[in-house]
């Protein structure tokens, strides 16, 4: 049985994922930390995420809890990541890490801890996307350097706070990659004004934030006479959750290393 404990369990996805566990034979709920100083301390799991009554309460120190756990689900804010990447490491815990939005100096820095933790760090768990990042790599190969223009568009809740998505831009690097065009020198993110046309190699990105969109995301290839779009829609939270669970039952057997949902699902 995999002790799971889950950090911003009070967010979206970590009410989501207190529900993913419960239903996991194989993993049990650990803890769950939220803010600190949050009037939701004390507060039973079960009844913050509205399955009935757990028995396990939340805390706002991760430290108070992290003995009795074996994996760490975090999906929170970079900078809270980080700080339980520094936390997983000094325990000797692995974690499964969902948050988005890190910049190229968070990355590095989750990065320098590839040979002190197990990590899995993926910006989707769900096993549709990771199966889409596949047919992507395919489809650009074939038809990336034959005269089709490449976007990437991506639509969320209006709460979500990075853009574009981690995913949009790990489908952008996975076609970028396939079509030897790094994505800082080919990806574009604006386009607004006397902005010109588009130029063949580019690969764009274009973003949707509105009410409460799960996740959606299309890449499009386009040339004259015809048009090839992959999407994959998430309608529900559980698909990350459910993922998530996966990827921890999965980590608590690895050594230090920064693993991929690829990694997990053997893609
Ligand atoms: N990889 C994947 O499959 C997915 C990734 N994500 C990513 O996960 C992240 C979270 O998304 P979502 O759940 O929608 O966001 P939410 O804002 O709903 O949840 C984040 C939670 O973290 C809490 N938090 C902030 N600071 C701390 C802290 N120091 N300790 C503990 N908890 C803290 C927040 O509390 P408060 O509100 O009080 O600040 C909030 O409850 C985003 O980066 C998102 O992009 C989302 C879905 C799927
Ligand atoms: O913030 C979200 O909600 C989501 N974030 C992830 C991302 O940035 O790609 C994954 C998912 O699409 C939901």
């Amino acid at each position: 049985m995999t002790r799971i404990a889950i950090v911003g369990v009070a967010g979206r996805m970590g009410r989501t994922l207190v529900n993913a566990v419960q239903q996991d034979a194989g993993a049990t709920l650990a803890g769950g930390v939220v803010e600190p100083g949050s009037s939701l301390v004390g507060t039973d799991l079960g009844e913050l995420a509205g399955v009935g009554r757990l028995d396990v309460t939340a805390v706002d120190s991760l430290e108070a809890i992290l003995d009795d756990v074996d994996v760490l689900i975090d999906f929170t804010s970079p900078q809270v990541t980080l700080a339980n990447l520094a936390a997983c490491a000094a325990y000797g815990k692995a974690i499964v890490i969902g948050t988005t939005g890190l910049d190229d100096e968070q990355l590095a820095e989750l990065d320098g801890y590839r040979d002190r933790v197990p990590m899995v760090f993926a910006p989707n768990m769900s096993v549709g996307v990771n199966l889409t990042l596949k047919l992507l790599e395919t489809a650009a190969k074939a038809l990336g350097d034959e005269g089709y223009d490449i976007e990437v568009i991506e639509s969320h809740h209006r709460h979500k706070v990075d853009a574009p998505s981690g995913t949009a831009l790990k489908m952008g690097e996975v076609v970028a990659d396939a079509l030897e065009r790094p994505l800082k020198e080919y990806g574009v993110f604006e386009r607004v004004g006397q902005c010109g046309p588009r130029s063949d190699r580019e690969i764009g990105f274009a973003t949707v934030r509105a009410g409460d969109i799960v996740g959606e995301h299309t890449v499009m290839f386009a040339t004259e006479g015809e048009r090839i779009e992959i999407t994959h829609k998430a309608s529900s939270r559980m698909t990350f959750a459910k993922g998530a669970v996966r990827a921890a039952r999965w980590v608590a057997g690895q050594g230090n290393g920064r693993y991929s949902m690829q990694d997990v699902l053997g893609l």
